[in-house]
């Protein structure tokens, strides 16, 4: 491992270096599926309040957001719901 490497790492052994990039590039990944998805998300959203929109109803439906902050909440606790309310206002814009 290179002293770059592992000063880019904050590891303080060559060891330490080698298991901390493989993990990063593992979570580079994760992430990237993770954008994909979000953005697949954004998408069917879109399809669900066009649709709405254009039988003459409102783009937004509160009830339903409540729905998806508990689902996000039961798995992940309290932060789950700021990743819920983040999550809303990508695919339906700021209220
Ligand atoms: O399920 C709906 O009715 C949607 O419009 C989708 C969605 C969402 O992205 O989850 C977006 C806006 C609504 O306010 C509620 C939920």
């Amino acid at each position: 491992m290179s002293v770059t490497e592992t000063e880019k790492t904050g590891a303080r052994t060559d060891q330490a270096a080698t298991v901390i990039t493989g993990a990063r590039e593992r979570i580079d990944a994760l992430d990237d599926r993770i954008i994909g998805l979000i953005q697949e998300r954004m998408a069917v959203s879109a399809v669900i309040q066009d649709a709405r929109i254009a039988s003459g109803g409102r783009r937004v439906n509160l009830a339903r957001e409540m729905e998806v902050l508990a689902h996000y909440r039961d798995a992940l606790g309290k932060p789950g719901t700021s990743i819920a309310m983040t999550m809303l206002e990508l695919c339906r814009g700021r209220i």
